[in-house]
């Protein structure tokens, strides 16, 4: 328990994994993940998610650090963490000749305390696909087949490597809405995405990886926080950028206009955008393609894969300076 009273069911601290041939893929990762929580771990290709999942899952044991999963070493006391956690691999590889049904039951076998089959495959939307092949499954349809079989054994703690990876747009917020059953029921579940608008929306907490390194972590909006906003608009033929009301003190930190398009980053998105639009109304300006776009986890996430700097440690042109 920490001073909040949060049970933390995944404990990280300093872990490191290094490969046979030498490279450090991750290198002191810190981090909880709080019982009934969803926790996101993002990071560009290459960043260290799956080698950090791998570490919690107790596939390999980390060069330095220590792992908690329910209290236990996942890697040298797995027989007492398996049978609670439930694991769904970027990619399942199954045997290609089996239909859904005989592959969620050859699972089930191996699974402590297994649910129905035909249960979980309801549960995944495949409940009509029982008989197909696997090998005639879609992409989509077996990343909800891996997920299905993560759900046999009714976990407490479940791990997802990109689980919405090649799902439709129907696919995933199918997905999304099970994840979020699954939390609001008790389950904690740790997930990797490379779609921010996933993690955005789902997760209660998250950690960007940079280069096997934690560069930000925190709430969505505690990782947002303090990122400038976005204004951009065209101005009509016959007006130019100069003529804009003059901008300075309105919390605008970044100006520029490629032609008649302007994009302003401004702090004060409420002051800056009345400002604007009270302009563009008194001189009768229409503000074409308008768009005005809080600070989005997105920008955050950029900020970090192009520099590898939490954004806000480097926003002194924004006018603050907050540590991430
Ligand atoms: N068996 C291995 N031997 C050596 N290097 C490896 C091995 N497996 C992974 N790596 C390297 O470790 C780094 C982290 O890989 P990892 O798969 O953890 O990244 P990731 O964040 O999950 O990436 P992605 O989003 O592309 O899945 C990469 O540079 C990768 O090339």
């Amino acid at each position: 328990m920490d001073i909040e009273g949060h049970e933390h069911v995944i404990e990280a601290t300093g872990l490191t994994r290094v490969y046979a041939d030498g490279f450090e893929a991750v290198r002191g990762v810190t981090f909880s993940v709080r019982r009934g929580e969803i926790f996101a771990l993002l990071g560009t290709n290459g960043a260290g998610k799956t080698s950090t999942v791998e570490l919690l899952e107790g596939l390999a044991a980390p060069a330095a650090g220590r792992i908690r999963v329910l209290g236990h070493d996942p890697h040298r006391e797995r027989a007492a963490v398996r049978p609670r956690t439930g694991v769904m691999l970027q990619e399942g590889g199954f045997p290609a000749g089996l239909t859904v049904a005989e592959t969620a039951r050859m699972w089930a076998g191996c699974t402590s305390g297994a649910r129905p089959e035909h249960e979980v495959l309801a549960r995944v939307g495949l409940a009509d696909k029982r008989r197909v092949r696997v090998e005639q499954l879609s992409g989509g349809e077996r990343r909800r087949l891996d997920l299905a079989l993560a759900l046999l054994g009714d976990p407490e703690v479940l791990f997802l490597d990109e689980p919405t990876t090649g799902l439709d747009a129907e696919g995933r917020r199918d997905t999304w809405a099970l994840v979020r059953e699954l939390r609001d029921a008790g389950t904690t579940v740790l997930l990797t995405t490379h779609y921010l608008e996933e993690a955005e929306g789902l997760a209660d907490r998250l950690a960007i990886l940079h280069e096997g390194r934690i560069a930000a972590s925190g709430t969505p909006a505690e990782v947002t926080a303090g990122r400038p906003s976005r204004i951009s608009f065209e101005l009509p033929a016959g007006h130019f950028p100069g003529d804009l009301p003059p901008l300075a003190g309105l919390g605008v930190c970044g100006h520029e206009s490629d032609g008649r398009i302007v994009r302003l980053r401004t702090r004060e998105l409420q002051r800056t955008a009345t400002a604007v639009l009270v302009w563009a109304e008194r001189t009768g300006v229409e503000l074409r393609g308008l768009e005005v776009r809080s600070a989005s986890l997105e920008e955050a996430f950029l900020g970090i894969a192009r520099t590898g700097v939490p954004p806000l440690r480097r926003s002194r042109e924004c006018g603050k300076e907050v540590a991430a």
